[in-house]
């Protein structure tokens, strides 16, 4: 599993382990290791141009930049910060970093064409301590850019928001080096795009305890996957109740109850319209048709209404299973449930949700953690980044997964990301764990149907079960 670590919590971690060393040693740590990085990028006759801003992100930069000059690369320091880190800039110039200033205004002309030669730029404009978007003077800044060069961000591209939260003007690197801990914005997608290739550099910062933003890995599905044993059958594996598609729309049934079936759950126990159910049974005959036991429910894909059973529905969401509302479903709810919920919109199905709650935030994290709240639920929200936002009262982390090829935006493809997660949650996993290793699957068989290529969704959903034998 991949983790990062609120702001916050990298600065005490780092705090903790500075007391133990001599002053500026973590610096120290974090630069060399960045110019090590940097050295590997350049030619032999690289011309590196470092970015350095006010505080220790430009403090990296520019001891990284003396390191690079001492290995005889023709180093140029632009500072432009309204400060600079002055024990930094010193070590720098010892080497024969040439600095220009340029604090505000118009690029000066020194560093209009060491910038246009550049097949290297470092930015240490800000890091963590930084508020989102770029100075005004610095707003056009890549324009200035070789088209070759290489962009190196220190730590993470200037401009990001650090808690990947608020999407802003920034800088676009082809590789982020951060150091020790990732932050929240190299994984949520307000700052991943923005960050290249990420690679870390480990200066002895311990991982805190608990991380504020985390991906699952196919080594987290090897570990997490609900594997049957000898003393199985059936039941004990589980049963996902589906309530899915429609007169109108019959097609997402057959998708989500193919995406489940080959998943793999004990059983599956379809309720739908007659249209829908024959298209069902007539496709995926392992199905049992009508009401019965379950542990989990998956609503609302392919809905125009109720499902076909109102009353049916108001039980359920009175009742004590677990409950993955999809689609049509997701106007069920006002107010919380005392059972386990994940609720799984696009962006689109998020706003609209939000605004029936009268909520003040409609998009992306602060929009599905409003919706979590108010209903007390776990939120989906499906993307080219999917991300699981658990209620506040959790306090658990967020989930951010980018597992599946553009290929995915295709219709019927959440039908099928739907089974697969209620396949899941009847199998016992938690909503968090069934959302994500869902979404882990969804992207595998993506990948497993066209390496490469266009899929169809029913494709993806036919591929679900190879794709969980290669976790296995
Ligand atoms: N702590 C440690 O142990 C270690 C820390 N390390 C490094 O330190 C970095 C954090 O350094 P930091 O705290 O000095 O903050 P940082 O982001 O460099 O600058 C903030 C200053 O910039 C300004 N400013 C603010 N917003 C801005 C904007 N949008 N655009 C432009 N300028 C803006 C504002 O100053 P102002 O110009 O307003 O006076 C503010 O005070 C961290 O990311 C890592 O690289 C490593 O060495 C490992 C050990
Ligand atoms: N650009 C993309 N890259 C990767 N996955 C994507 C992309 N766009 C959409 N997806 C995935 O495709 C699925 C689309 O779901 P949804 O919009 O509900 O489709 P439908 O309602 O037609 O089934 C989601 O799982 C989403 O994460």
């Amino acid at each position: 599993m991949i983790r990062a670590f609120s702001i916050d919590d990298v600065r005490a971690a780092e705090e903790a382990v500075k007391r133990e060393l001599e002053p500026g040693e973590l610096m120290q740590r974090a630069a060399l290791g960045l110019a090590e990085v940097a050295r590997a990028r350049s030619d032999e006759d690289g011309r590196v141009v470092v970015l350095a801003g006010s505080g220790d992100n430009g403090g990296d930069a520019l001891y990284a930049a003396a390191h690079l000059a001492r290995l005889d690369l023709n180093v140029v320091a632009l500072l432009v910060g309204s400060r600079t880190h002055e024990e930094a800039l010193a070590a720098a110039t010892a080497e024969g970093v040439v600095p220009i200033e340029w604090r505000s205004g118009k690029v000066p002309a020194a560093a209009a064409e060491a910038l246009a030669e550049a097949n290297l730029v470092i930015d240490g404009i800000v890091g963590i301590g930084a508020s989102p978007g770029l100075p005004k003077h610095l707003e056009n800044l890549p324009d200035l850019f070789a088209n070759d060069a290489y962009v190196i961000a220190v730590d993470l591209p200037s401009g990001v928001d650090p808690s990947g939260v608020v999407a802003a003007d920034c800088l676009y690197a082809d590789e982020t080096v951060t150091f020790s801990l990732l932050k929240p914005c190299h994984l949520l997608p307000a700052g991943e795009a923005a960050c290249g290739q990420l690679t870390v550099v480990d200066i002895g910062v311990p991982e805190p305890d608990s991380p504020a933003v985390v991906r699952y890995e196919a080594s987290d599905a090897t570990r997490l996957w609900p594997t049957p044993g000898a003393f199985d059958d059936k039941y004990s594996r589980g049963v996902l109740g589906v309530m899915t598609g429609s007169e109108s729309y019959p097609g997402a049934a057959v998708l989500g109850v193919t995406a489940a079936v080959t998943t793999g759950v004990g059983m599956v126990r379809y309720i739908g319209p007659r249209r829908a159910t024959d298209l069902v049974l007539g496709s995926v005959p392992e199905i049992v048709s009508g009401p019965g036991r379950v542990q989990a429910w998956l609503l609302g894909s392919g809905w125009d209404g109720h499902g076909g059973a109102p009353e049916l529905v108001d039980e359920l969401l009175d009742d004590i299973l677990p409950i993955v509302l999809d689609a049509g479903a997701l106007d069920l709810l006002d107010e919380p449930r005392s059972a386990p919920t994940l609720l799984t919109p696009h962006a689109g199905e998020l706003k609209r949700l939000a605004q029936r709650l009268g909520l003040e935030h409609t998009q992306g994290v602060p929009g599905a953690r409003v919706v979590a709240d108010a209903l007390g639920a776990h939120v989906l929200l499906k993307g080219a980044t999917t991300l699981i936002v658990p209620p506040s009262s959790t306090r658990g982390p967020l989930v951010s997964q980018t597992d599946g090829p553009a290929w995915l935006a295709t219709a019927g493809s959440g039908d099928v990301l739907a089974g697969m997660i209620g396949a899941l949650v009847a199998s016992g996993l938690g909503v968090t764990e069934a959302g994500a290793l869902g979404v882990l699957l969804h992207g595998r068989a993506a990948h497993l149907a066209n390496p490469g290529g266009p899929v169809r969704a029913l494709d993806v959903a036919r591929c679900a079960g190879r794709a969980v034998a290669e976790f296995l």
